[in-house]
């Protein structure tokens, strides 16, 4: 095993319990980085492009370490939903989903101490049932959808109204343990 410390480049604390069944120790850090979508950036080079940005601005401060970053994005009919600025964004984007499928992009990248780094893709197709208006603003008072892509938490209310799932749920929530794991295995931070 490598002797060397792995940090979390991410304020969220789902991925901080996904990163935990792991097995291996870490610490967080949060990076504050502008998560703006460039032009017609294509939704999987935009996820990648700032899962990289956030892992590099925390391994700037930290470059003995290894550090993993991670971005979600839901892509709906095309377009990027990241987490809704306020509640009528927040219904917009549920009305949206509603009665549709749609794609959960998470993109995982570690950097080595010696700056290598290394990278996954996940996409998981989600199909939403039809969501009555009244539940759309009985689970938007809850306030859960406010730090979540596409404004929906799977692990929570929200996931009543999921009908199908092909792919990860794990990626769904934000850190795909399977290629999450595997850029850890490569780098030699855990055995199976
Ligand atoms: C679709 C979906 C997203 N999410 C979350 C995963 C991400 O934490 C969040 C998307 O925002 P991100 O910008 O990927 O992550 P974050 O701001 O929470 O954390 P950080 O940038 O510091 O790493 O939405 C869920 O928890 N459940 C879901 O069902």
């Amino acid at each position: 095993m490598v002797e060397r410390s792995l940090i979390l480049a991410s304020a969220s604390p789902r991925r901080r319990e996904l990163l935990d069944r792991c097995g291996v120790p870490f610490t967080v850090v949060a990076s504050a980085i502008d998560e703006s979508v460039e032009g017609d950036e294509a939704p999987a080079d935009y996820v990648l492009r700032v899962a990289r940005a956030k892992a590099v601005a925390v391994h700037r401060r930290h470059a003995g370490s290894f550090v993993l970053g991670a971005d979600t994005s839901v892509v709906a009919a095309g377009r990027i939903l990241g987490k809704p600025a306020d509640a009528d964004q927040a219904r917009d984007m549920l009305r949206q989903l509603s009665g549709r499928c749609h794609e959960v992009i998470s993109a995982v990248v570690l950097l080595s101490p010696d700056g290598r780094k290394t990278e996954r893709l996940s996409i998981t197709q989600v199909e939403f049932g039809l969501v009555h208006e009244a539940w759309i603003d009985a689970y938007v008072a809850t306030g859960d959808c406010m730090d979540k892509a596409g404004a929906y938490g799977i692990q929570n209310q929200a996931g009543l109204w999921i009908r199908r799932l092909t792919g990860s749920y794990t990626g769904v929530v934000g850190l795909p343990l399977f290629e999450t794991a595997q850029l850890l295995r490569e780098a030699g931070l855990v055995e199976f």
